[in-house]
């Protein structure tokens, strides 16, 4: 029986493998001749990392960092902090932050400003899912996979108390509203 707290899905396997092969491919293009740093934001983002790299066809690097605003809480804390930074300097690199979720912004917000005072040559993101309903700070998204509505979601990395990240697919948190 499936976890009464699964609400609605939200993206299907399938649908998250097609847009996933897709924003490779755009980046593969976008990046061509470039020295793309993938930085991607722990932990929920590892999942769609993972696929994603594997539909770039050209050279990349990835770093990590975590950082973690929500613990276990469903709304933003709004207070950003660096679990674990990069391993390695960025200046001068075309980084590219991969997350799995842009909801208020501040996450993003306190990454570009963090990441962008190291000089990369160039500072882009790529997101997998974006809330725009949510959204307290406006900020450039190059890449977006799916708009969800404003719902608090789990699955393909995202939690909701650490739990949830294995599903195959995003779906709604039953008990939210
Ligand atoms: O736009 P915002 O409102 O800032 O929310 C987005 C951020 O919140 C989540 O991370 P979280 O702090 O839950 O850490 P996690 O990835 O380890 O779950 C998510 O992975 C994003 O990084
Ligand atoms: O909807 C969400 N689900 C899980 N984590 C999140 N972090 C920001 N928004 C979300
Ligand atoms: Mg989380």
């Amino acid at each position: 029986m499936r976890d009464p707290q699964i609400g609605e899905i939200l993206v299907q396997p399938d649908d998250l493998k097609r847009k996933v092969r897709d924003l490779g491919a755009q980046i593969s293009v976008d990046y061509a001749d470039r020295d793309l740093l993938m930085v991607c934001v722990l932990k929920g983002a590892v999942f769609f990392l993972a696929d994603l790299m594997r539909a770039i066809d050209i050279p990349c690097e990835v770093d990590f960092m975590a950082v973690s605003s929500y613990g276990s809480a469903t709304d933003s804390s709004g207070v950003v902090r660096i679990l674990k930074d990069l391993d390695r300097p960025i200046a001068g690199r075309d980084v590219l932050i991969i997350e799995d979720i842009v909801d208020s912004g501040l996450t993003l917000q306190y990454l570009m400003r963090n990441l962008g005072a190291r000089e990369p040559a160039t500072l882009e993101v790529c997101a997998l899912l974006t809330k725009p309903e949510r959204r307290k700070v406006e900020l450039p998204t190059r890449y977006v996979g799916f708009e969800i509505p404003d719902t608090f979601a789990i699955g393909y990395g995202l939690d909701a108390g650490e739990r949830f990240r294995n599903l195959p697919y995003v779906a709604a948190l039953a008990d939210d509203g």
